[in-house]
């Protein structure tokens, strides 16, 4: 007997791609579970599954950064902070953190099936005993139109949101009067693409190619270090909230009009924001 739950949850997680650097991911969660009925006549009581999955996923790599420690130019040693993360393909990249922001996986890349499979083999080791296996599919929101994956930190955060390399893949919808503006959209999800978002107020070193962010927060000290081209810095805490509003002020200011911006988190949750002229 087999039992599924779909859309069970979501993964927020940041990843280091050989080819591409660091990437914002958001990952949907679909969960099939096999196994004998009890005397209940359940396999597994819902109530029960749900939250078993998603604690184990909030405990593990959500909110963390995927780490193929078998690519090329991947470092990984001890420092103060916890651990240190250093890269050299596509780019110079150093991400310091305590050990828990941080998922390392003895890969040469990340794919999200590896990153299933590994995930169903942790459930299934955890199983109770009348579940044969427990197998997680993840897979990617389905956006026609613009989209764009970004990573940040939130220092203020109390959760796992602190840490500073996390990340998600969003939506972006763009409206001037009252008419959506799929072009506007590509163009600046593009420029967005897999960008690192942080806080003006974050910077600790600022020179013509690199930009380093340092701060402070409840789980430990953060630092990460990536050339400038690949950042975005906002004036304010990069909550979707503050995204939203200032994407919308950027886009009004561009087309000199009034822009309304709707800017998603991830998957299903975001902000809405205006900018008049
Ligand atoms: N009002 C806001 N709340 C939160 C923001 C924000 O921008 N505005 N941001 C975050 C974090 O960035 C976090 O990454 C959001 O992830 P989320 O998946 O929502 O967090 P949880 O894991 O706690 O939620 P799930 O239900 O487990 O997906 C947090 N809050």
């Amino acid at each position: 007997m087999s039992l599924f739950v779909n859309h069970l949850t979501h993964i927020d997680v940041s990843l280091w791609s050989p080819e591409k650097g660091l990437m914002g991911c958001s990952w949907q969660v679909d969960a099939l579970l096999d196994g004998e009925l009890g005397e209940d006549g359940m396999l597994f009581d819902f109530g029960e599954v749900k939250p078993w999955i998603k604690r184990t996923l909030d405990n593990g790599l959500d909110h963390t950064l995927l780490v193929p420690i078998s690519a090329p130019g991947i470092t990984v040693s001890d420092c103060d902070e916890g651990l240190c993360i250093r890269t050299n393909t596509p780019y110079p990249m150093e991400v310091r953190g305590p050990a828990e922001a941080f998922t390392l996986l003895p890969w040469e890349t990340i794919t999200i099936e590896d990153v299933a499979d590994l995930l169903s083999d942790t459930l299934t080791k955890q199983r109770p005993a009348n579940v044969h296996y427990v197998k997680l599919n993840l897979s990617d929101e389905a956006i026609e139109g613009a989209a764009y994956g970004y990573s940040h930190g939130l220092k203020r955060h109390l959760g796992n949101c602190q840490r500073i390399a996390h990340g998600h893949r969003s939506r972006l919808y763009i409206w001037q009067s009252g008419e959506r503006q799929p072009s506007l959209e590509q163009q600046w999800a593009d420029w967005l693409d897999n960008r690192y978002l942080l806080e003006e107020a974050d910077i600790a070193h600022q020179d013509e190619e690199t930009l380093t962010c340092h701060y402070g927060a409840a789980q430990g000290r953060f630092t990460i270090t990536l050339p400038l081209e690949r950042c975005c810095v906002l004036p304010k805490p990069t909550t979707v909230e503050n995204i939203a509003a200032w994407l919308a002020a950027q886009v009004a200011e561009q087309c000199e009009k009034s822009t309304s911006v709707q800017a998603f988190e991830g998957i299903n949750k975001g902000a809405m924001a205006d900018a008049l002229t």
